[in-house]
């Protein structure tokens, strides 16, 4: 194994971003096992009632999404009281939910998994078992702002395989942080896949 272990001033919050359907839980579960961060994923943050309203097929507004946020905001903020750091996995959509999310926990760095509606379409299909229906897509794009240049993050093409995607996410996010020492007060060891996974994730 690869191993590269690198000392930064503050524990590093990542949020995976983007579109029902996008590969935040997959591809977040599996930044945060390269870096050495817990995993959340903020489905799992949403009230009952929103899940509630999703599966019926009703989009979110706003309002039932400011809560959550404050959620999401919360469990970055430990990630940082702790010293822990965090990757967290939320659609974060509009740039006013990223900049609440950044008011909470300032240091936040975005990965913004990015798609055409062709792919998203066809990976919400093959997904099964998810409170979440494919009939959201549309409104979920009309409601993404893209990240920005002058965001704090880095934006990735999922159109490849997954073993392609992280590779990418890792290494735009190690350069990020990098550059910014956005990161760790402990020592983050940043490694690389072993045969095995590369096998399994290829697979
Ligand atoms: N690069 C990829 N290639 C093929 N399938 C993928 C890829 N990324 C994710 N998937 C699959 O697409 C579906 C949606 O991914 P998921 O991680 O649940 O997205 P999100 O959490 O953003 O809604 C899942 O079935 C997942 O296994
Ligand atoms: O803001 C929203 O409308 C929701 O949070 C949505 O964007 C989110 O993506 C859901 O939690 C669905 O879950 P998946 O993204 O895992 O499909």
């Amino acid at each position: 194994m690869n191993t590269m272990a690198r000392s930064y001033p503050e524990a590093p919050l990542i949020v995976v971003m983007g579109v029902s359907g996008c590969g935040k839980s997959t591809l977040g579960a599996l930044i945060a096992d390269r870096l050495a961060l817990p995993f959340i994923d903020a489905d799992s943050l949403h009230p009952t009632s929103n899940v509630a309203k999703m599966a019926a097929g009703t989009p979110l507004t706003d309002d039932d999404r400011w809560p959550w946020l404050a959620r999401v905001g919360q469990v970055l903020t430990d990630g940082r009281r702790t010293g822990a750091g965090a990757v967290v996995a939320c659609s974060a959509l509009k740039r006013s939910y990223r900049e609440a999310i950044l008011a909470e926990a300032p240091g936040v760095l975005f990965v913004h998994l990015n798609g055409t509606k062709e792919v998203l379409s066809a990976r919400l299909q093959g997904r099964s078992g998810h409170f979440m229906p494919s009939g959201l897509l549309d409104s979920q794009l009309a409601t993404l702002e893209e990240l920005a240049a002058d965001e704090p993050g880095v934006v990735v093409d999922i159109s490849p395989s997954v073993a392609v995607i992280l590779t990418d996410a890792v290494t735009r996010i190690r350069a990020r942080l990098a550059d910014t020492q956005v990161v760790a007060s402990a020592d983050v060891v940043l490694r690389d896949f072993t045969a095995a996974e590369q096998t399994a994730l290829c697979s």
